[in-house]
């Protein structure tokens, strides 16, 4: 072994230069995944416990540390099935080979990719637009990498090219389609009429309904961007990893899917854009 330097009694190796490293892009990986979720009041109770539990140790606390220490003992059990979803979601990212790779990159050298796949989102705003104006209820799900089989079982096949009439049609209040999510998955509606997941986080506004609150619980649960139009209101949200925009012009939500899209996110996904830089980048149809 080459070792590098020394630090008091510690010999440091490029071996242990290369390991923090990669424990260190993982810790960031693992905390872009839950910030800003519920996961990390979860975290930090857990946390506490684990302090609680050191000092009540230190102070000979029998009683309490032996109860302490039984939580403590099924503490790896216990956060596979609290964090479930995180894992879910990390373990997804390293399965898809290609987006980790881009991660790995962009985190080391800022490389973008090119994204590939003809669609056309000038007609979700176009769609977006009317359905805003009409008030009319809508629920979509932009998956970058998945089809999201899953979720689109809970509804019904579509398998058609993204267009304005056929969203339309879609979230028209007569149609029987019109209930529940579209998802979609390289420029195809995969699927409508799905079930999302309800997110279960307190801190989000009383006035949303479920539908909102389907569009956050999606985005924690997966690596997708959503959308919701109210059906009361016509308002719109941009849901992702469990944060939501909302007052959103068109021209930034239609920035934000591209970027979504195109893997470009910025590292605050909260920072949105002035319309004016918006429009370079995304030229008027
Ligand atoms: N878990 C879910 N998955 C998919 N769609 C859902 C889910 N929950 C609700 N929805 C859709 O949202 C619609 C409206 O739900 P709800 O009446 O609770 O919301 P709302 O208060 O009208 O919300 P909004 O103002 O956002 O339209 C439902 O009819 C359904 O189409």
């Amino acid at each position: 072994m080459i070792f590098l330097f020394k630090i008091g009694f510690l010999d440091v190796s490029w071996v242990d230069l290369v390991d923090i490293g990669l424990v260190s892009i993982l810790l960031f990986q693992v905390y872009k995944l839950i910030r800003g979720s519920i996961a990390v009041n979860i975290f930090l109770g857990i946390l506490a416990l684990y302090l609680m539990y050191l000092i009540v140790l230190a102070a000979q606390m029998e009683l309490l540390a032996t109860i302490l220490g039984q939580f403590m003992g099924v503490g790896v059990i216990a956060m596979i099935v609290l964090f479930q979803p995180e894992i879910r979601k990390f373990l997804l990212v390293i399965g898809r080979g290609t987006e980790f790779r881009e991660n790995f990159l962009k985190t080391i050298g800022n490389w973008k990719s090119d994204y590939n796949d003809d669609f056309d989102v000038q007609q979700i705003i176009d769609a977006s637009k009317t359905l805003k104006a009409s008030k009319t209820g809508a629920l979509i799900v932009f998956s970058r990498d998945t089809e999201l089989k899953f979720y689109a079982e809970t509804g019904d096949p579509v398998d058609a090219e993204v267009s304005k009439r056929l969203l339309l049609t879609i979230f028209n209040k007569t149609t029987p389609l019109h209930d529940g999510a579209v998802i979609i998955y390289k420029g195809r509606i995969k699927a409508a009429r799905c079930v999302l997941p309800v997110s279960e986080n307190d801190h989000l506004p009383a006035h949303f309904g479920l539908r909102h609150r389907a569009a956050v619980g999606m985005s924690e649960n997966t690596d997708t961007l959503v959308l919701a139009i109210s059906e009361e209101t016509g308002r719109l949200i941009l849901a992702r990893n469990g944060k939501y925009l909302r007052a959103l012009k068109l021209k930034q939500v239609e920035h934000k899917i591209l970027q979504y899209l195109h893997n470009q996110e910025p590292a605050n996904w909260e920072e949105v854009e002035e319309e004016e830089e918006v429009s370079d980048l995304t030229p008027a149809k």
